[in-house]
Formats: structure tokens, sequence, C-alpha cells
């Protein structure tokens, strides 16, 4: 489907705009000093002294050439001077060399760790968000725009030294330059101008089409992932949709490779005139400096000390512009990635914060509960009354798309009621703190995630902070029969898992599910909640999850969503949604003699098991 797009000039980035991004940098290079203060001194102290050695070793070079025309002229030589002269530029064109280097390195080693710790930051705040930011594509876009450029700011942070120290080198040749023909500086300016113009045309014109093009970047990140994946590659090969997807994929990138490509041709073309014109202003400093040196005015020391400063500082100059386009364009990326750093969640008033109740006296309680869920006119639940009382296990019925997981987001305060409350003993839930709120829940969903790590690791995911408890992690497993996966797998509770890693090995849907339930039972959380946990189980291992369920949760409050009628009705309430109502809630027999959905999708069941 045509979507509409945004053109370059739509949404251009002016220079000012680039320039006003320049006020992260401060903050960019006090993190940056963070990560590694040695690091950071050792890289400005080399720089600083790198930055004069340019000048010096002009300034050698002319006393060498100016000491060889001396000693050509005289009847003995004496050469003591000349290799002096000679060493000491040696020494310096070392010395320089060696600290190119260094200075090298040190930024490779100061841009790994700081992209190490932009890495953790960025994943520190997206697990700081709420559940309705993270389904939002809004808050993906920034998050995409933060994560991309992490290599970029290793960049932006060499490039905004170099400047620095490129201000001083040029500041010197300058120096020496004025000392001897003022008027060169007035050719300097001319020769320069045209690349500043050239620089401040196109600033900001890249980034602002990275920007435009940032969903579709993700949408090419996705079919990327959909054509080339472990994940996608069954269903790709048996329906064949690997050329629909490389079509799609490349209808997508071609129209953003003509868009770059206009922009790339552009900057390419007036680069080139305006190089011309500082190449030509450069020469016309050159005769001015031959004249003089031909007119006895310069020596020939001189003259090769100002026609190199003055190609220096041309290049010089023209680099200085160059990166600082380089750099407002980067910069424009370091303002999304600190302007994600800073986003702010609507804070929750926490005044009047109840502590939580140790145990749940009474339990939980709808109170004509609707929802609809952010930037949606659909009310998904509505007049939703019912108890969840302490100890009791409730189960939820429904067709897809009741809405039975939506009240658990609900319960869980993933989400706020649109209208009505949700109470806990007697007090709205809101009115406890969300973070403790949560932690009285051990849940595992539908879509429960398989970690690509360890068996042990994906077990102990239910409580972190018991990894090491290796007697914890193997009763949970024993509980949730997921003992009998650990037995099979070569490296027992080391086992690497899902096939992307080396030695890692898949595991079956139903193994799977074993290993999340045992992530439930590692918390010994006051409410289970287990959203279709089951679904992949053979109907043996089935029944024999959810007898020990029963069992194992005595005492303990439990909500069970699940389709298959027999495992429900060991429950001791089943509440049957739909279409985001309640119909009918009550025990298996109450609701086999109401003769109502909940009997009818029984009895199928119960005839398709015959
Ligand atoms: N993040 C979301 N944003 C908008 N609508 C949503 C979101 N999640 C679910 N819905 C919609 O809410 C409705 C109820 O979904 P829900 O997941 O609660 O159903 P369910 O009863 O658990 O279904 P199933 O048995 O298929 O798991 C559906 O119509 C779904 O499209």
């Amino acid at each position: 489907m045509p979507r509409p797009q945004q053109s370059i000039s739509t949404n251009k980035f002016r220079f000012r705009e680039s320039f006003s991004s320049l006020k992260f940098v401060p903050r960019f290079f006090k993190e940056i000093r963070k990560v590694n203060p040695a690091l950071f001194y050792a890289n400005i102290v080399g720089r600083i002294i790198n930055a004069v050695l340019p000048v010096l070793m002009l300034w050698l070079g002319k006393l060498i050439i100016d000491e060889v025309v001396v000693q050509i002229a005289a009847e003995v030589k004496d050469m003591d001077r000349l290799w002096t002269l000679v060493a000491a530029e040696l020494a310096l064109a070392i010395l320089s060399d060696l600290l190119s280097r260094g200075i090298s390195l040190i930024d490779a080693l100061l841009g790994d760790q700081y992209a190490i710790d932009t890495s953790v930051k960025i994943i520190k705040k997206t697990s700081e968000v709420d559940l309705d930011e993270l389904e939002d594509s809004e808050f993906y876009d920034k998050l995409e725009r933060a994560r991309q450029q992490t290599t970029g700011r290793v960049g932006l942070m060499s490039n905004i030294l170099t400047q620095a120290e490129d201000i001083i080198v040029i500041a010197t040749l300058l120096a020496g330059v004025v000392a001897f023909e003022p008027w060169l500086i007035l050719l300097l300016i001319v020769s320069i101008i045209p690349t500043m113009i050239n620089e401040i045309k196109f600033s900001g014109t890249s980034y602002s089409l990275a920007r435009s093009w940032t969903q579709e970047r993700r949408e090419l990140d996705y079919l990327r992932y959909a054509g080339a994946s472990d994940v996608t590659a069954k269903e790709v090969k048996l329906f064949g949709l690997s050329d629909y997807l490389a079509n799609r994929f490349k209808g997508l990138s071609t129209r953003y490779y003509a868009q770059s490509k206009n922009l790339a041709k552009q900057r390419a073309g007036w680069g080139a005139f305006f190089n011309v014109v500082g190449t030509t202003a450069y020469y016309a400093a050159y005769v001015l400096i031959v004249f003089r040196t031909v007119a006895g005015i310069f020596s020939l020391g001189d003259l090769t000390f100002l026609a190199g400063s003055f190609n220096r500082l041309r290049q010089k100059l023209q680099g200085f512009f160059t990166r600082f386009t380089a750099i407002t364009e980067s910069a424009l990326y370091l303002q999304d990635y600190f302007e994600f750093l800073d986003l702010k969640y609507e804070e929750r008033d926490t005044t009047g914060v109840l502590p939580l109740p140790e145990i749940i006296q009474k339990g939980f309680e709808f109170r004509n509960v609707g929802f609809k869920y952010p930037k949606s006119e659909k009310w998904v639940v509505r007049h939703i009354n019912f108890e969840l009382s302490a100890g009791e296990k409730l189960a939820f019925v429904g067709e897809n798309g009741a809405g039975k997981t939506t009240l658990i987001k609900l319960l869980l305060q993933f989400y706020e009621p649109t209208e009505g409350e949700i109470m806990l003993d007697e007090i709205p839930i809101k009115r406890y703190d969300r973070r403790a709120y949560q932690q009285y829940f051990g849940v595992i969903f539908q879509d429960f995630v398989k970690f690509e790590l360890t068996l042990r690791e994906n077990i102990a995911m239910g409580e972190i902070s018991g990894i090491d408890d290796q007697q914890r992690i193997s009763l949970a497993a024993e509980k949730s029969l997921a003992d009998q996966v650990v037995h099979e797998l070569p490296f027992g509770y080391d086992q690497q898992l899902g096939k992307r890693f080396k030695q890692g090995k898949d595991l079956s849907g139903g193994q799977w599910q074993k290993i999340a339930i045992a992530r439930a039972y590692m918390k010994n959380s006051e409410v289970l909640i287990l959203d279709e946990p089951t679904s992949a189980l053979d109907a043996r291992a089935e029944t024999e999850a959810f007898n020990r369920f029963i069992k194992l949760t005595e005492g303990k409050t439990a909500v069970i969503i699940s389709h298959r009628f027999s495992t429900v009705r060991i429950a001791d309430r089943i509440m049957v949604l739909k279409d985001g109502a309640v119909l009918e809630i009550g025990t298996h027999e109450e609701l086999m003699a109401n003769g109502k959905l909940y009997a009818e999708l029984f009895n199928l069941q119960a005839a398709g098991y015959k």
C-alpha cells in the first residue's frame, strides 16, 4: 500500500537547528569523561601536543632549506646545524606519528566503552517505560533513533576532539602566516568561503532525510528479519514468500536510495564546484609568494614555509567546515538519544500510597470496569463485575478476542481502567505502589519470552535474585515438569537454549512451556496467573500440570486462562467472557446446569474427544 512520503524539504532541518543541537555536546562529553576519566584526559593532552607539531615541523623545514641555501653558497661547509635541524624534524615526525596512533587507539577504546554505557542506559530506560508506551509506535521511533546511532556517537566524539585539535593547528599556522604576509589571509578567506557555503547549504539534510524515514527503516529492518530468520523460515519456504518479501524490501529501499542519491549528487556537484574556486585561490596565493621570493623579499625557506602553511591551512579549514556539518548532524542524533533518556513518564501521585497487605485478606474485585486501549475508540471490555477471592482459583474462558488477557493486564496495572475500579481488600489498587503491587504476581503470558540464554537463566528469570540457588531452581523445575526436559539435555541446567548461539538447543513448544511455568513457580508469589500455559502440552502432560498446579498453589489465589474445558473445570469457579462482557460465572456444575455458552462449548469439546 503506498503511503504518503515526507519529502526532504518539508522536513528540513535548517542550519540554525543543526547548530542548536550542539547544546548537547557538553553533556555528551561529561558522560564520556565519566566512563573513563584517565583515557579521556590522556586523549586531550595527546591532542594538544599533536596540534602544535605541524607548525613546528613546517618551521623546521623552512630553517633546513635556508640552511641548505647557506651551505650551497659557503666555501667551507659546516653541516652540523643542518643535521641537527634534520634530526629535530625527524624526531617531531616520529612523535607526531606515535601520538596520532595513540589517539586513534584511545578514541577506539573510549568509544567502545561509551557504546556499552549508552546501550545499558537505553535498556534501563526502556524498562522504566509503561506497557502502553511500549506498545506505541511513536515510542518505537524514538527508541530506534536513540539506538541506531551508537557507533555514530563514537565517531562524533573523535570528530569533536579532532575539531578542537584543528582549531589549535589553525591558530598556530595562522600566526605564522600573518607574521610574514597578512595579505595571504585575505586569499585564504576567499578560498575557504565556498566550502563554508556548501556545508551550510547541506547541513542537516541527511539527518532530516533519515529522520523522516524512521518508520520505513523500521519496516525495512522488519522485512529483512521476516525474510531471513530461522523463526520465519518454515513459513517463508512453504508459502513461497521469499520473492514477495524481497520485492517489498526492494521497493521500499529503492525509494530511500533514490532520495539519498539525489542528496548525495547535489552535495557532490556543489562540492566539486566550490573546490575548484578554492584551489584557484590557493594558486593565486602561491603566485604572490613566488613573486615576493623572486623579488628577494622572501627566502626559499620562507617560500616553502608559506606555501606549506597556506596549503595546510586551507585543508584544515576545509576539514573544519566539513567536519562541522558532520558534527552538527551527529549531534542531532545525540539530541534524539538524550531526549529518549530524558523522556518523562507520567509520574503517579505517590502521596497517600498505601503499604501492601502482606497477606491478601479478602481478595480482588472488579467494579464496573470498562477499558479502551490508548488511541482506540472501541470498548474492549465493559461493565465487568466479579470477585477473585483470596485463595480462589478462577478460570477465564471465552472466544478469541473476548478480552481475557486484557483483564489480566488491568489486574496487573499495566493499564488503568477507562471506567470503574479494581479493588484489593476494598481499596483501589491504584492506591498501592505499582511496582510493589506487581511483585505480588507470578505471571506466565500466552506469548511468554523464550530467552535464548541457558535453561537455568530461563527459569531464574521468574526471580532473578535466586539465580545461584540451585535448590530453588530444581524445585521449580520439578513442580512444572521441566525437570524432565533438563534430564534430556546434554548440559542440563547449563544448556544454552535456542538456535542462535553455539551449542544452543531448540526445544519443542511444550518443553518451552514447562520451563515458562517453572519461572512462575520460581517466584513465590501471592497470586499466580497462567494465560494459556498448557496449550502446547500433550493431553497427559496438561492434566498432570494442572493437577499439580492446583495442589501446589493450595491456599494461593490464581487465575487460569485456557481454551481446554477439561482442565478449566478443575478451577473453583469459571468466568465466561463474550464480546468484552461477563456472560456467566460459577462452578463447573452451575454453568453446566445453566445450559448457556459454557455448557455448549464444553459439550462440543467433549464430543470432539470421544
Ligand atoms: N495493545 C492493544 N492495542 C489495541 N487493541 C488491543 C491490544 N491488545 C489487544 N487488543 C484488542 O483487544 C481485544 C481483546 O484482546 P485480548 O487479548 O484481551 O483477548 P483474549 O480474550 O485474551 O483473546 P485470545 O483468546 O485470542 O488470547 C481484541 O479485539 C484485540 O484486538
